[in-house]
Protein backbone atom coordinates (compact mmCIF):
# COMPACT_ATOMS: atom_id res chain seq x y z
CA UNK A 1 0.00 0.00 0.00
CA UNK A 2 1.83 2.97 -0.68
CA UNK A 3 2.79 5.27 2.14
CA UNK A 4 2.33 8.37 0.41
CA UNK A 5 -0.76 10.49 0.51
CA UNK A 6 -3.47 11.10 -2.14
CA UNK A 7 -4.02 14.95 -2.18
CA UNK A 8 -6.67 15.71 -4.48
CA UNK A 9 -10.91 15.82 -3.94
CA UNK A 10 -11.36 15.14 -7.39
CA UNK A 11 -13.71 12.41 -8.57
CA UNK A 12 -12.39 9.27 -9.47
CA UNK A 13 -13.96 5.96 -9.35
CA UNK A 14 -15.64 4.93 -6.31
CA UNK A 15 -15.14 8.26 -4.51
CA UNK A 16 -19.27 9.27 -5.01
CA UNK A 17 -20.07 5.67 -2.96
CA UNK A 18 -17.90 6.78 -0.21
CA UNK A 19 -19.31 10.17 0.02
CA UNK A 20 -22.76 8.60 0.32
CA UNK A 21 -21.77 5.82 2.63
CA UNK A 22 -19.91 8.05 4.81
CA UNK A 23 -23.08 10.51 4.14
CA UNK A 24 -25.49 7.85 5.56
CA UNK A 25 -23.33 6.86 8.36
CA UNK A 26 -23.41 10.15 9.34
CA UNK A 27 -26.98 11.11 9.38
CA UNK A 28 -28.86 7.91 10.83
CA UNK A 29 -26.34 7.75 13.31
CA UNK A 30 -26.59 12.11 13.92
CA UNK A 31 -30.66 12.22 13.65
CA UNK A 32 -31.18 8.40 14.58
CA UNK A 33 -33.30 7.77 11.51
CA UNK A 34 -34.00 4.56 10.04
CA UNK A 35 -30.88 3.80 6.85
CA UNK A 36 -33.30 2.48 4.63
CA UNK A 37 -35.51 6.29 4.55
CA UNK A 38 -31.94 7.85 4.84
CA UNK A 39 -30.82 6.15 1.93
CA UNK A 40 -33.86 6.46 -0.22
CA UNK A 41 -33.94 10.56 0.97
CA UNK A 42 -30.40 10.83 0.25
CA UNK A 43 -29.30 8.94 -2.85
CA UNK A 44 -31.09 10.20 -5.72
CA UNK A 45 -28.69 13.66 -4.67
CA UNK A 46 -25.67 11.62 -5.30
CA UNK A 47 -26.32 11.10 -9.15
CA UNK A 48 -24.37 7.04 -8.38
CA UNK A 49 -24.88 4.43 -11.11
CA UNK A 50 -26.37 1.01 -9.39
CA UNK A 51 -23.70 -0.78 -8.42
CA UNK A 52 -22.39 2.59 -6.81
CA UNK A 53 -25.28 3.01 -5.16
CA UNK A 54 -25.72 -0.28 -3.93
CA UNK A 55 -21.66 -1.04 -2.72
CA UNK A 56 -22.15 2.40 -0.69
CA UNK A 57 -24.95 0.46 0.87
CA UNK A 58 -23.22 -1.85 1.28
CA UNK A 59 -20.47 -0.07 3.40
CA UNK A 60 -23.06 1.65 5.21
CA UNK A 61 -25.36 -1.82 6.26
CA UNK A 62 -21.53 -3.40 7.44
CA UNK A 63 -20.76 -0.44 9.06
CA UNK A 64 -23.78 -0.80 11.58
CA UNK A 65 -23.88 -4.80 11.38
CA UNK A 66 -20.30 -4.24 13.07
CA UNK A 67 -20.25 -0.50 14.80
CA UNK A 68 -19.00 -1.86 18.14
CA UNK A 69 -16.11 -3.79 16.86
CA UNK A 70 -15.12 -0.90 14.31
CA UNK A 71 -15.46 1.77 17.19
CA UNK A 72 -13.47 -0.09 19.59
CA UNK A 73 -10.30 -0.66 17.19
CA UNK A 74 -10.58 2.71 15.61
CA UNK A 75 -10.85 3.71 19.16
CA UNK A 76 -7.79 2.03 20.74
CA UNK A 77 -5.61 3.18 17.93
CA UNK A 78 -6.03 6.97 18.29
CA UNK A 79 -4.28 8.15 21.44
CA UNK A 80 -6.20 11.25 21.88
CA UNK A 81 -9.68 10.09 21.13
CA UNK A 82 -11.00 11.23 18.01
CA UNK A 83 -10.10 15.13 17.03
CA UNK A 84 -12.59 17.27 17.82
CA UNK A 85 -14.06 20.06 15.51
CA UNK A 86 -12.77 16.96 12.67
CA UNK A 87 -16.33 17.53 10.60
CA UNK A 88 -17.25 13.89 8.66
CA UNK A 89 -13.50 12.76 10.26
CA UNK A 90 -15.21 9.82 12.24
CA UNK A 91 -18.13 8.59 9.64
CA UNK A 92 -15.32 8.60 7.10
CA UNK A 93 -12.92 6.55 8.88
CA UNK A 94 -16.26 4.33 10.00
CA UNK A 95 -17.05 3.32 6.60
CA UNK A 96 -13.08 2.78 5.60
CA UNK A 97 -13.05 0.35 8.14
CA UNK A 98 -15.74 -1.18 7.47
CA UNK A 99 -14.07 -2.00 3.96
CA UNK A 100 -11.05 -3.43 5.43
CA UNK A 101 -12.46 -5.34 8.34
CA UNK A 102 -15.12 -6.88 6.74
CA UNK A 103 -15.60 -5.98 2.80
CA UNK A 104 -14.45 -7.41 -0.19
CA UNK A 105 -12.18 -4.16 -1.29
CA UNK A 106 -8.69 -3.78 -1.90
CA UNK A 107 -7.17 -2.16 1.39
CA UNK A 108 -4.96 0.36 -0.48
CA UNK A 109 -8.42 1.37 -2.46
CA UNK A 110 -10.52 1.48 0.82
CA UNK A 111 -7.31 3.90 2.08
CA UNK A 112 -6.75 5.95 -0.75
CA UNK A 113 -9.93 7.21 -1.31
CA UNK A 114 -10.74 7.76 2.61
CA UNK A 115 -8.03 10.09 2.15
CA UNK A 116 -9.54 11.89 -0.63
CA UNK A 117 -12.76 12.13 0.82
CA UNK A 118 -10.68 13.73 4.04
CA UNK A 119 -9.49 16.36 1.98
CA UNK A 120 -12.87 17.39 0.88
CA UNK A 121 -13.57 18.80 4.18
CA UNK A 122 -11.04 21.44 5.64
CA UNK A 123 -12.27 20.19 9.16
CA UNK A 124 -11.30 16.44 7.77
CA UNK A 125 -8.59 17.60 5.85
CA UNK A 126 -6.36 19.20 9.10
CA UNK A 127 -6.48 15.51 9.86
CA UNK A 128 -5.21 13.84 6.46
CA UNK A 129 -2.03 11.98 8.37
CA UNK A 130 -3.84 11.07 11.24
CA UNK A 131 -6.51 8.80 8.98
CA UNK A 132 -3.93 7.78 6.83
CA UNK A 133 -1.87 5.98 9.56
CA UNK A 134 -5.18 4.71 11.50
CA UNK A 135 -6.26 3.36 8.84
CA UNK A 136 -2.85 1.45 7.55
CA UNK A 137 -3.00 0.20 10.67
CA UNK A 138 -6.43 -1.18 10.86
CA UNK A 139 -5.15 -3.33 7.11
CA UNK A 140 -2.09 -4.56 8.82
CA UNK A 141 -3.56 -5.48 12.37
CA UNK A 142 -6.83 -6.65 10.89
CA UNK A 143 -6.42 -10.57 11.82
CA UNK A 144 -5.86 -9.61 15.42
CA UNK A 145 -8.85 -7.15 15.82
CA UNK A 146 -11.69 -9.91 14.60
CA UNK A 147 -9.94 -12.22 16.26
CA UNK A 148 -10.04 -10.21 19.37
CA UNK A 149 -13.93 -9.40 18.47
CA UNK A 150 -15.24 -12.79 19.62
CA UNK A 151 -17.56 -11.41 22.57
CA UNK A 152 -20.82 -11.39 20.66
CA UNK A 153 -22.04 -8.39 22.46
CA UNK A 154 -19.48 -6.16 21.52
CA UNK A 155 -21.93 -5.05 18.48
CA UNK A 156 -25.09 -5.12 20.68
CA UNK A 157 -25.45 -1.46 22.25
CA UNK A 158 -25.33 -2.25 26.45
CA UNK A 159 -29.38 -1.26 27.24
CA UNK A 160 -30.18 -3.80 24.35
CA UNK A 161 -27.63 -6.64 25.67
CA UNK A 162 -29.19 -5.73 29.08
CA UNK A 163 -32.65 -6.30 28.45
CA UNK A 164 -32.30 -9.76 26.71
CA UNK A 165 -30.17 -11.16 29.01
CA UNK A 166 -32.93 -9.95 31.81
CA UNK A 167 -35.35 -11.94 29.42
CA UNK A 168 -34.00 -14.60 27.85
CA UNK A 169 -30.72 -15.54 29.90
CA UNK A 170 -27.25 -15.25 28.97
CA UNK A 171 -26.73 -17.65 26.71
CA UNK A 172 -29.83 -16.98 24.16
CA UNK A 173 -28.88 -13.64 24.29
CA UNK A 174 -25.43 -13.83 23.39
CA UNK A 175 -27.50 -16.30 20.50
CA UNK A 176 -29.25 -13.50 19.74
CA UNK A 177 -27.00 -10.91 19.53
CA UNK A 178 -23.71 -13.52 17.46
CA UNK A 179 -27.19 -14.27 15.09
CA UNK A 180 -27.25 -10.41 14.45
CA UNK A 181 -23.44 -10.61 12.65
CA UNK A 182 -24.52 -13.01 9.23
CA UNK A 183 -26.63 -11.42 6.65
CA UNK A 184 -29.92 -11.93 6.73
CA UNK A 185 -31.67 -14.76 4.77
CA UNK A 186 -34.38 -13.54 1.93
CA UNK A 187 -37.94 -15.29 2.21
CA UNK A 188 -40.61 -14.70 0.42
CA UNK A 189 -44.63 -15.88 0.80
CA UNK A 190 -46.65 -17.34 -2.53
CA UNK A 191 -50.13 -17.28 -2.38
CA UNK A 192 -50.69 -21.49 -3.25
CA UNK A 193 -48.23 -24.34 -4.22
CA UNK A 194 -45.38 -23.19 -1.93
CA UNK A 195 -43.72 -26.82 -2.43
CA UNK A 196 -44.04 -26.44 -6.46
CA UNK A 197 -42.73 -22.79 -6.11
CA UNK A 198 -39.96 -23.74 -4.13
CA UNK A 199 -38.88 -25.95 -6.45
CA UNK A 200 -39.12 -23.55 -9.71
CA UNK A 201 -37.40 -21.02 -7.87
CA UNK A 202 -34.35 -23.56 -5.68
CA UNK A 203 -35.56 -22.53 -2.73
CA UNK A 204 -35.63 -23.83 0.82
CA UNK A 205 -39.27 -24.98 1.78
CA UNK A 206 -39.52 -23.90 5.23
CA UNK A 207 -41.60 -25.81 7.85
CA UNK A 208 -43.99 -22.77 8.18
CA UNK A 209 -44.87 -22.78 4.65
CA UNK A 210 -42.74 -19.91 3.57
CA UNK A 211 -39.47 -20.35 0.82
CA UNK A 212 -36.14 -19.78 1.88
CA UNK A 213 -34.05 -18.07 -1.48
CA UNK A 214 -30.05 -19.59 -1.08
CA UNK A 215 -28.96 -16.98 -3.29
CA UNK A 216 -28.99 -13.48 -2.56
CA UNK A 217 -30.03 -11.99 -5.87
CA UNK A 218 -32.29 -9.15 -7.67
CA UNK A 219 -36.11 -10.89 -7.02
CA UNK A 220 -37.39 -8.70 -9.85
CA UNK A 221 -36.44 -10.89 -12.66
CA UNK A 222 -37.26 -14.35 -10.80
CA UNK A 223 -40.05 -16.44 -12.14
CA UNK A 224 -43.53 -15.71 -10.91
CA UNK A 225 -42.16 -12.03 -9.98
CA UNK A 226 -43.85 -10.04 -13.06
CA UNK A 227 -47.22 -12.33 -12.84
CA UNK A 228 -47.65 -11.48 -9.21
CA UNK A 229 -47.15 -14.89 -7.52
CA UNK A 230 -45.21 -14.06 -4.65
CA UNK A 231 -44.06 -11.43 -2.63
CA UNK A 232 -40.74 -10.92 0.59
CA UNK A 233 -41.91 -11.63 3.34
CA UNK A 234 -39.73 -13.00 6.29
CA UNK A 235 -40.57 -16.43 7.08
CA UNK A 236 -41.55 -15.50 10.79
CA UNK A 237 -43.55 -12.39 9.58
CA UNK A 238 -45.78 -14.62 7.99
CA UNK A 239 -46.55 -16.50 11.05
CA UNK A 240 -49.10 -13.72 12.71
CA UNK A 241 -51.90 -13.79 9.44
CA UNK A 242 -51.56 -18.17 9.95
CA UNK A 243 -52.47 -17.85 13.70
CA UNK A 244 -55.10 -15.24 12.78
CA UNK A 245 -55.97 -18.38 9.92
CA UNK A 246 -58.51 -16.35 8.21
CA UNK A 247 -61.12 -18.09 6.24
CA UNK A 248 -62.91 -17.11 2.51
CA UNK A 249 -65.62 -14.71 3.01
CA UNK A 250 -64.91 -13.19 6.78
CA UNK A 251 -64.30 -9.44 7.01
CA UNK A 252 -60.90 -8.97 8.41
CA UNK A 253 -59.07 -6.13 9.62
CA UNK A 254 -55.93 -5.09 9.30
CA UNK A 255 -54.99 -2.46 11.63
CA UNK A 256 -51.55 -1.29 10.95
CA UNK A 257 -51.18 -2.86 7.19
CA UNK A 258 -48.51 -1.20 5.18
CA UNK A 259 -46.58 -1.71 3.16
CA UNK A 260 -48.96 -4.53 3.02
CA UNK A 261 -47.32 -7.95 3.63
CA UNK A 262 -49.72 -9.27 5.83
CA UNK A 263 -52.80 -7.69 4.54
CA UNK A 264 -51.88 -9.90 0.45
CA UNK A 265 -51.63 -13.08 3.10
CA UNK A 266 -55.09 -12.27 4.44
CA UNK A 267 -56.23 -11.49 0.54
CA UNK A 268 -54.74 -14.32 -0.89
CA UNK A 269 -56.40 -16.26 1.66
CA UNK A 270 -59.85 -14.95 0.15
CA UNK A 271 -61.05 -13.37 3.13
CA UNK A 272 -62.34 -9.54 3.02
CA UNK A 273 -59.56 -7.39 4.05
CA UNK A 274 -59.55 -4.19 5.25
CA UNK A 275 -56.61 -2.59 5.73
CA UNK A 276 -55.90 0.80 8.03
CA UNK A 277 -52.76 2.80 8.31
CA UNK A 278 -51.98 6.55 8.94
CA UNK A 279 -49.24 6.80 6.47
CA UNK A 280 -50.36 7.62 3.67
CA UNK A 281 -47.22 7.25 1.68
CA UNK A 282 -46.47 3.82 3.49
CA UNK A 283 -50.69 2.90 1.88
CA UNK A 284 -49.15 3.96 -1.17
CA UNK A 285 -46.77 1.38 -1.18
CA UNK A 286 -49.31 -1.18 0.16
CA UNK A 287 -51.61 -0.34 -3.02
CA UNK A 288 -48.50 -0.75 -5.38
CA UNK A 289 -48.27 -4.18 -3.81
CA UNK A 290 -51.31 -5.46 -3.53
CA UNK A 291 -51.49 -4.70 -7.29
CA UNK A 292 -48.99 -6.69 -8.78
CA UNK A 293 -50.33 -9.58 -6.89
CA UNK A 294 -53.75 -9.32 -8.10
CA UNK A 295 -54.82 -8.73 -4.25
CA UNK A 296 -57.68 -6.77 -3.24
CA UNK A 297 -58.09 -4.96 -0.20
CA UNK A 298 -60.22 -2.04 1.37
CA UNK A 299 -58.16 0.65 1.86
CA UNK A 300 -58.36 3.57 4.66
CA UNK A 301 -55.78 6.14 5.53
CA UNK A 302 -56.83 6.63 9.63
CA UNK A 303 -55.57 6.96 12.67
CA UNK A 304 -56.14 3.12 14.06
CA UNK A 305 -56.48 4.77 17.89
CA UNK A 306 -59.79 6.76 16.97
CA UNK A 307 -61.11 4.85 13.60
CA UNK A 308 -64.28 3.18 14.01
CA UNK A 309 -66.22 0.79 12.19
CA UNK A 310 -68.61 -2.31 12.64
CA UNK A 311 -67.24 -5.44 14.69
CA UNK A 312 -65.14 -7.49 12.57
CA UNK A 313 -64.81 -11.57 12.31
CA UNK A 314 -61.18 -11.19 12.99
CA UNK A 315 -58.53 -8.40 13.51
CA UNK A 316 -54.89 -7.82 13.09
CA UNK A 317 -52.90 -5.66 14.99
CA UNK A 318 -49.51 -6.16 13.53
CA UNK A 319 -48.89 -2.33 15.89
CA UNK A 320 -45.27 -0.36 15.45
CA UNK A 321 -42.69 -0.95 17.66
CA UNK A 322 -38.62 -0.75 18.23
CA UNK A 323 -38.35 -3.38 15.91
CA UNK A 324 -35.41 -4.92 17.93
CA UNK A 325 -36.44 -8.24 15.94
CA UNK A 326 -35.24 -7.08 12.82
CA UNK A 327 -31.74 -6.28 13.70
CA UNK A 328 -30.00 -8.82 11.56
CA UNK A 329 -31.98 -7.16 8.49
CA UNK A 330 -31.92 -3.32 9.49
CA UNK A 331 -28.62 -2.88 11.82
CA UNK A 332 -29.10 0.84 12.30
CA UNK A 333 -32.22 -0.05 14.47
CA UNK A 334 -29.84 -1.36 17.58
CA UNK A 335 -28.02 1.98 17.16
CA UNK A 336 -30.77 4.64 16.79
CA UNK A 337 -33.75 3.03 19.24
CA UNK A 338 -33.24 3.86 22.77
CA UNK A 339 -35.25 2.90 25.85
CA UNK A 340 -37.54 6.00 25.13
CA UNK A 341 -38.51 4.93 21.87
CA UNK A 342 -39.27 1.40 23.04
CA UNK A 343 -41.47 3.25 26.15
CA UNK A 344 -43.80 5.33 23.53
CA UNK A 345 -44.07 2.73 21.51
CA UNK A 346 -45.47 0.74 24.13
CA UNK A 347 -47.97 3.55 25.12
CA UNK A 348 -48.68 3.57 21.86
CA UNK A 349 -49.13 0.36 21.42
CA UNK A 350 -51.51 -0.16 24.20
CA UNK A 351 -53.93 2.39 22.86
CA UNK A 352 -54.05 0.44 19.25
CA UNK A 353 -55.10 -2.41 21.64
CA UNK A 354 -58.01 -0.93 23.70
CA UNK A 355 -59.26 0.14 19.63
CA UNK A 356 -58.32 -3.08 18.27
CA UNK A 357 -60.31 -4.99 21.06
CA UNK A 358 -63.61 -2.91 20.22
CA UNK A 359 -63.58 -3.71 16.65
CA UNK A 360 -63.89 -7.47 17.32
CA UNK A 361 -67.23 -9.54 17.05
CA UNK A 362 -67.98 -11.37 19.68
CA UNK A 363 -66.98 -14.84 19.38
CA UNK A 364 -64.39 -13.03 16.79
CA UNK A 365 -60.31 -13.61 16.97
CA UNK A 366 -57.42 -11.16 17.51
CA UNK A 367 -53.85 -11.11 16.83
CA UNK A 368 -51.80 -8.93 18.28
CA UNK A 369 -48.31 -8.83 17.03
CA UNK A 370 -44.87 -6.79 17.09
CA UNK A 371 -41.16 -7.76 15.60
CA UNK A 372 -39.74 -6.75 18.90
CA UNK A 373 -37.49 -8.59 21.30
CA UNK A 374 -38.56 -6.12 24.28
CA UNK A 375 -41.03 -7.85 26.92
CA UNK A 376 -42.71 -4.51 27.24
CA UNK A 377 -43.84 -4.45 23.30
CA UNK A 378 -44.91 -8.30 23.61
CA UNK A 379 -45.45 -10.34 26.26
CA UNK A 380 -46.32 -7.32 28.71
CA UNK A 381 -48.76 -5.56 26.63
CA UNK A 382 -51.08 -9.02 26.49
CA UNK A 383 -50.45 -9.53 30.24
CA UNK A 384 -51.90 -6.17 30.72
CA UNK A 385 -54.70 -6.22 28.57
CA UNK A 386 -55.86 -9.79 29.63
CA UNK A 387 -56.17 -8.52 33.19
CA UNK A 388 -58.51 -5.32 31.89
CA UNK A 389 -60.40 -7.61 29.49
CA UNK A 390 -61.95 -10.10 31.28
CA UNK A 391 -64.52 -10.68 28.13
CA UNK A 392 -61.06 -11.95 26.12
CA UNK A 393 -59.03 -15.38 26.42
CA UNK A 394 -55.78 -16.63 25.15
CA UNK A 395 -56.32 -19.08 22.92
CA UNK A 396 -53.02 -21.07 22.88
CA UNK A 397 -51.17 -21.70 19.67
CA UNK A 398 -50.04 -25.36 18.85
CA UNK A 399 -46.82 -26.44 17.43
CA UNK A 400 -48.63 -28.17 14.64
CA UNK A 401 -49.54 -24.22 13.02
CA UNK A 402 -46.14 -23.43 12.76
CA UNK A 403 -44.12 -26.50 11.18
CA UNK A 404 -44.13 -28.45 14.62
CA UNK A 405 -41.59 -25.35 15.95
CA UNK A 406 -42.49 -26.02 19.48
CA UNK A 407 -39.51 -23.77 20.43
CA UNK A 408 -40.94 -20.66 19.33
CA UNK A 409 -44.03 -21.24 21.63
CA UNK A 410 -43.48 -19.68 25.23
CA UNK A 411 -45.35 -20.97 28.04
CA UNK A 412 -48.47 -18.68 27.56
CA UNK A 413 -48.86 -20.70 24.18
CA UNK A 414 -47.88 -17.32 22.78
CA UNK A 415 -45.61 -17.25 19.71
CA UNK A 416 -42.31 -15.92 20.69
CA UNK A 417 -39.73 -16.13 17.55
CA UNK A 418 -35.76 -15.64 18.09
CA UNK A 419 -33.60 -14.30 15.58
CA UNK A 420 -31.19 -17.80 16.34
CA UNK A 421 -34.19 -20.23 15.63
CA UNK A 422 -34.73 -21.75 12.77
CA UNK A 423 -30.97 -23.24 12.69
CA UNK A 424 -29.35 -24.39 8.75
CA UNK A 425 -25.60 -25.31 8.60
CA UNK A 426 -25.28 -22.30 6.13
CA UNK A 427 -25.48 -19.18 8.51
CA UNK A 428 -27.26 -16.88 5.90
CA UNK A 429 -29.79 -19.50 5.23
CA UNK A 430 -30.06 -19.81 9.83
CA UNK A 431 -32.56 -17.67 11.41
CA UNK A 432 -35.14 -15.39 11.18
CA UNK A 433 -37.18 -12.38 12.83
CA UNK A 434 -37.73 -11.96 16.61
CA UNK A 435 -41.47 -11.69 16.56
CA UNK A 436 -44.17 -11.74 19.29
CA UNK A 437 -47.88 -12.94 18.74
CA UNK A 438 -50.63 -13.82 21.01
CA UNK A 439 -54.36 -14.65 19.97
CA UNK A 440 -56.95 -14.05 21.54
CA UNK A 441 -60.92 -14.46 21.69
CA UNK A 442 -63.40 -12.80 22.06
CA UNK A 443 -65.94 -14.32 24.29
C1 LIG B 1 -44.98 -2.90 11.71
S1 LIG B 1 -45.54 -1.80 10.51
C2 LIG B 1 -46.77 -2.76 9.71
C3 LIG B 1 -46.25 -3.79 8.73
C4 LIG B 1 -47.37 -4.45 7.96
N1 LIG B 1 -48.36 -5.04 8.83
C5 LIG B 1 -46.89 -5.52 7.01
O1 LIG B 1 -46.92 -6.70 7.34
O2 LIG B 1 -46.44 -5.16 5.91
C6 LIG B 1 -46.50 -0.71 11.47
C7 LIG B 1 -47.41 0.25 10.68
O3 LIG B 1 -48.21 0.94 11.64
C8 LIG B 1 -48.55 2.20 11.08
N2 LIG B 1 -49.07 3.00 12.20
C9 LIG B 1 -48.40 3.55 13.22
N3 LIG B 1 -49.25 4.17 14.06
C10 LIG B 1 -50.48 4.00 13.55
C11 LIG B 1 -51.78 4.43 13.96
N4 LIG B 1 -51.97 5.14 15.07
N5 LIG B 1 -52.83 4.10 13.18
C12 LIG B 1 -52.65 3.37 12.04
N6 LIG B 1 -51.44 2.95 11.61
C13 LIG B 1 -50.38 3.27 12.36
C14 LIG B 1 -47.27 2.66 10.46
O4 LIG B 1 -47.53 3.63 9.47
C15 LIG B 1 -46.72 1.34 9.87
O5 LIG B 1 -47.09 1.22 8.53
Amino acid sequence: MPETEPKTGEDVPGLPARRLAATLIDEVLKARLALDETYERLSPAFGLDAADAALARAIAITAFRRLGTIQHAINARLERGSPRNSGPFEPILVAAAAQILFLDVPDHAAVDLAIRHLHEDARSSRYVSLGNALLRRLARERDAILSEAVDPFIDTPEWLAESWRATYGEATAAAIAASHRDEPPLDISVKDDASGWAEKLDGLLLPTGSIRLRERQGITGLPGFDEGTWWVQDAAAALPVRLLAPKAGERIVDLCAAPGGKTAQIAALGANVTAVDRSGPRLRRLRANLERLGLSAEIVAKDATTWQAEPFDAVLLDAPCSATGTIRRHPDVAWTKTTEDRDKLAALQARLLEAAARLVRPGGRLVYCTCSLEPQEGEEQIEIFLAEHPDFARAPITPEEIGGLSEAIDRNGDLRTLPHQLKHETPRLSGWTGFYASRLIRL
